[in-house]
């Protein structure tokens, strides 16, 4: 299981998410997130931390060029897309970066959008409200949580474990209770929130 923390936007931050031993950092570049990080922000955090932490551009509503400019201006190894998309949109960015695509319970039924050919699109599912704190209802979740998805919303260092032992998710991600002020790291909550999702997998997974 992968742990991502999200929301990255100075080097500082990027340097103690790896250190407390984040498998993935977040650089957001959706504009209406309180959380925006530019490009060249992106690039210097991303090369401050080495290639073995994947450096994921998030992005929300924006279109395809948008995309693959920022993605390469900021040389980030993934992309995590938010927000309606359609197979071709998916298809054509797979074929750059694997691809996390973010998806709300309510749309899980209905979502045929979900990559399925070559190239590497994983899904994650979020609350609503990308960054806005608000757990899943993991129990409920349970019967339909697919197989190999990751899981965000609301996580943090007190629930992180609890979800993982319902869920049992290839890759878990947080910002918001992971902070002081949106887009600055609490580095007590970053260092227990990926101690606590490593350790859940030692007591969640068959070895
Ligand atoms: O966090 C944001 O501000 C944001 C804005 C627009 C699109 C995506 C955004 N965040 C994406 C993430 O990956 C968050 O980590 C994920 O939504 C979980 O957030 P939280 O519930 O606050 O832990």
């Amino acid at each position: 299981m992968k742990v991502k923390v999200c929301g990255t936007t100075s080097v500082r931050d990027a340097v103690l998410s790896a250190e407390a031993g984040a498998d993935a950092l977040g650089f957001i570049f959706a504009p209406v997130s309180r959380r925006l990080v530019t490009a060249q922000v992106a690039r210097e955090a991303g090369l401050s931390v080495g290639p073995a932490v994947a450096r994921v551009g998030v992005f929300l509503n924006q279109g395809l060029d948008e995309v693959l400019r920022l993605s390469e201006a900021a040389r980030v190894s993934a992309v995590q897309i938010h927000g309606p998309v359609s197979s071709l949109y998916l298809e054509h960015l797979a074929a750059y970066y694997p691809v996390l695509r973010v998806l709300r319970p309510a749309d899980l039924a209905a979502a045929q959008d979900v990559w399925r050919g070559p190239g590497q699109v994983t899904l994650m599912l979020d609350a609503p409200e990308p960054g806005g704190g608000q757990p899943l209802d993991w129990a409920g979740l349970r019967p339909e949580f697919p197989v190999g998805a990751w899981l965000a919303g609301g996580l943090g260092p007190q629930n992180v474990a609890q979800a993982v032992q319902v869920l049992r998710p290839a890759g878990v991600d947080a910002v918001s209770r992971l902070e002081v002020q949106p887009g600055v790291k609490d580095p007590e909550a970053v260092r227990a929130f990926v101690r606590a999702a490593k350790q859940a997998i030692g007591q969640s997974y068959p070895q």
